[in-house]
């Protein structure tokens, strides 16, 4: 089934103005509101509609919306479905009051609700089954805050400028490392734990908000049902996200604007991968922001709802039409309804709440996680006989695929739980049941090519989360496993290298160079001449970097003088000339224009991009490197094509987000010059398409070899355009596809990041 998406319009601020106001909600085709109107920016008249499962409007109170979305889900929680719940909207919009709320009755939001049905039915349930079944809640609660995962049990100042890891555990889920899980019994415990830890919250006032949240907060809720014959586990993720900002209306200063920077990006991400999975693409860039590698959107099987906040008034028109956009897309995403398989046991057994009874929180320790599913419960089983604390395990699912369930493990299902057939949640008809197999529109990269390579990894990844669990407690570094070799111990210390080294702080350099480009991309010169000073001295032989702070600084004395001779910032026409036009012209086209279709204006701002400095050394900001350039005329074209496209009012934020893409450690290739000689040879031996030179490259067999010239040659078979491109008129592909930068090499199929690294670290230059 797909995501359920419902709209929410908040009512009028204190500040804001009845006439103002421009989104409104109309009767659907069931007779009930599920549909939004917003005019069109560039014309009023016109307007645009959104069509939802559900339009609240203004008057709406938190229970009419809890009792119509949230309360359908709970008893499927108990049945062994996850369910996810997630607010969607621009800063200021609600987001924050629809999940958590107001201190009164009337006020509270999803989350204190959800609890509270929560308790009521386990109460219920233990009640009905004389005793012997138990249900034990117990949550964890974290944000994401500049990228970095934080636990929201830790108060600030316990906290470690780095945040907790987060890993791909062996079963394919996301997890955070060393989240501390804390049982909670009543609703009372769970509020005073609640409120104890959004006191810990980032938040922060800007001019949009006086109390808004700085980063994506993330609650989960696991339910732990014990019967005389097995235990069900599932949870229930409440997330608060932060909310997208156009920084020329929240005047934010110097900090928040890092904060809002990587705000921005997670959403333009989680944006990319809706758009990727509506489109069904082959590939989902989940990991290029925690907060979409947690979320997992699309892979998290159960029952997901999407509340998207909306304010009703005109100054957020872009933002509104923005994340219409966005939810738009959320609602194609299909989620797999699939229950957590339960675990069949032996005699009765103590609940994972006795084992921490108490109420006191406990840090779980940092230790490699056991695979599959429930792995919290297998774990907790050990903890209990061991009396040891269970390792933290919970997770959205990762794009890895997860391995099924060895045969025999568990026995044919006779619960005393198991649900009566209910198909009436969100009006869907209910697949039936499956056990999580493979999501089959998720491209999956070929299996590790050998075992020995695989059980590598793995030690690898034990051995960095032992180091990082030592450092975190304070403790000496654990002795090395015997059963480290030689090789996993260099490529320990390689990785330790870079994760303590230089690379440290390049990639400091690097957040300050990913900010100042999108504050030029939103026409704010000023912050991002800033942000190039501040990048400065990570890159002091930089040529490029200088001349571009030289030419920002003459660009912004150009305009200070303008300003004092017209006494306003022009509103003129852009012509080559002028250094200011590049970027007013984006600008007002992004407002103006109806450059709205989504690959077309990638396209566009491709072409304008390359019109600017050049200094991407080709194609390695662009998300699919398969485009070839076309001449300027044919920019031309698809700029002119992509104005005369549907009016898709999708995005300011993705244009002026466009450069977040693929911003990795690996841009440092584009913005601190072009290809590094080291990659520049791994190009060329890769693009010479011969089995016996790839192979001469670390890390690579013969397979492997084959698989990559495979991969060029299906590329250049699917032609070198994206749909858009393809029907371009004139525009010819290039048959010969080659890749050009670092970032083409992280998309060959089969070949990870790790092995990517030992390539490279390999080649002498
Ligand atoms: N349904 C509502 N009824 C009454 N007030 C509301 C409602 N929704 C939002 N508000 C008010 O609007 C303001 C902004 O709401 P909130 O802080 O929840 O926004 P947000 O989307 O979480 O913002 P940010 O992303 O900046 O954290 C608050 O003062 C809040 O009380």
């Amino acid at each position: 089934m797909s995501v359920r998406v419902v709209a929410r319009i908040r009512p009028l601020l204190q500040a804001e103005l009845e006439k103002d106001q421009i989104v409104t909600s109309h009767i659907g085709p069931d007779g009930t509101p599920t549909m939004i109107k917003i005019p069109n920016p560039k014309n009023l008249a016109e307007e645009f509609s959104f069509q939802f499962n559900s339009v609240y409007e203004q008057s709406a109170t938190q229970q009419e919306i809890y009792d119509a979305e949230v309360a359908p889900t709970v008893k499927h929680l108990f049945l062994g479905y996850d369910v996810t719940l997630f607010a969607y909207g621009s800063t200021g919009t609600g987001k924050t009051h629809t999940m958590r709320g107001g201190k009164s009755l009337a006020d509270r939001g999803m989350i204190p609700r959800l609890l509270s049905s929560i308790y009521r039915k386990s109460r219920t349930i233990e009640k009905s089954s004389n005793g012997e079944t138990n249900v034990a809640v117990s949550m964890s609660y974290y944000e994401i805050y500049n990228d970095r995962v934080f636990d929201l049990f830790d108060a600030p100042e316990k906290r470690t400028a780095t945040g907790l890891p987060i890993r791909e555990a062996e079963g394919g889920k996301t997890v955070v490392v060393g989240l501390t899980e804390v049982p909670c019994r009543s609703l009372k415990e769970f509020e005073a734990l609640y409120d104890k830890a959004n006191a810990n919250r980032s938040t922060g006032a800007t001019k949009l908000n006086s109390h808004s949240s700085r980063s994506h907060a993330i609650l989960c809720v696991k339910v732990t049902i014990t019967s005389p014959t097995e235990t069900r586990v599932s949870t229930a993720s409440a997330i608060d996200l932060a909310g997208s900002e156009d920084n020329r209306r929240t005047g934010n200063g110097k900090d928040r604007m890092v904060e809002s920077a990587s705000i921005n990006k997670s959403l333009f991400v989680l944006a990319q991968c809706v758009e990727a999975i509506s489109k069904k693409q082959p590939r989902i860039p989940y990991r290029e922001s925690k907060m979409t590698r947690i979320l997992s959107l699309g892979q998290n099987n159960g029952f997901t709802v999407m509340i998207l906040n909306l304010a009703p008034v005109k100054s957020y028109h872009l933002d509104t039409l923005s994340s219409l956009n966005f939810a738009n897309r959320t609602k194609k995403i299909e989620v797999r309804e699939v229950e957590n398989e339960p675990i069949f046991k032996g005699p009765p057994r103590q609940t994972t709440g006795g084992a921490l009874a108490g109420g006191t929180m406990q840090r779980q320790p940092l230790r490699p996680l056991s695979n599959g599913i429930n792995v919290n419960l297998t774990a907790n089983r050990d903890a209990t006989t061991k009396n040891e604390k269970p390792p933290k395990a919970f997770a959205v699912y990762s794009d890895r695929s997860r391995p099924t369930a060895p045969k025999g493990v568990l026995p044919p299902k006779s619960s005393p739980l198991k649900r009566n057939a209910d198909n009436s949640l969100l009006g869907s008809s209910r697949p039936s049941k499956i056990s999580r197999p493979t999501p089959n529109f998720i491209r999956r990269g070929p299996e590790a090519t050998t075992l020995s390579k695989a059980s590598i990894e793995t030690l690898v990844e034990q051995k960095v989360s032992e180091i990082l669990a030592a450092r975190a407690l304070n403790a000496p570094d654990p002795a090395p496993t015997k059963t480290v070799s030689e090789e996993v111990q260099r490529r320990l210390d390689s990785i330790e290298k870079r994760l303590a080294g230089q690379d440290g702080e390049r990639a400091e350099g690097l957040s300050y160079l990913f900010m100042a480009k999108q504050h030029q991309a939103r026409g704010e010169d000023g912050s991002a001449l800033k942000m190039y000073e501040l990048a400065r001295p990570y890159f002091p032989d930089n040529e490029k970097l200088q001349s571009k702070i030289d030419r920002l600084r003459e660009k912004l004395a150009t305009k200070r003088v303008e300003e004092d001779n017209v006494g306003t910032i022009p509103a003129q026409k852009p012509t080559s000339s002028n250094p200011y036009s590049r970027e007013r012209r984006d600008y007002e086209n992004d407002d103006g224009d109806e450059s709205y279709h989504d690959e077309a204006e990638e396209s566009a701002y491709h072409d304008s991009e390359d019109d600017d400095d050049n200094d991407d050394g080709g194609s390695s900001h662009r998300a699919r490197p398969r485009k070839q350039r076309g001449t300027q005329g044919q920019g031309q074209r698809q700029n002119r094509k992509a104005r005369t496209s549907s009016p898709d009012p999708l995005t300011r934020h993705n244009l002026s987000h466009a450069d977040a893409r693929v911003y990795t450690d690996e841009q440092a290739e584009s913005e601190t010059g072009t290809v590094t000689p080291r990659t520049r040879y791994l190009l060329d031996v890769i693009n010479s398409r011969d089995v016996s030179k790839i192979r001469t490259l670390s890390g690579l067999g013969a397979k492997r070899a084959e698989g990559i010239i495979e991969y060029l040659n299906a590329e250049a078979e699917a032609g070198a355009g994206s749909e858009a491109e393809d029907d371009m008129p004139g525009n010819n592909h290039d048959r010969c596809f080659m890749l050009r930068s670092w970032t083409d090499l992280t998309r060959l199929r089969g070949v990870g990041k790790k092995t990517l690294e030992t390539m490279r670290e390999a080649v002498l230059v």
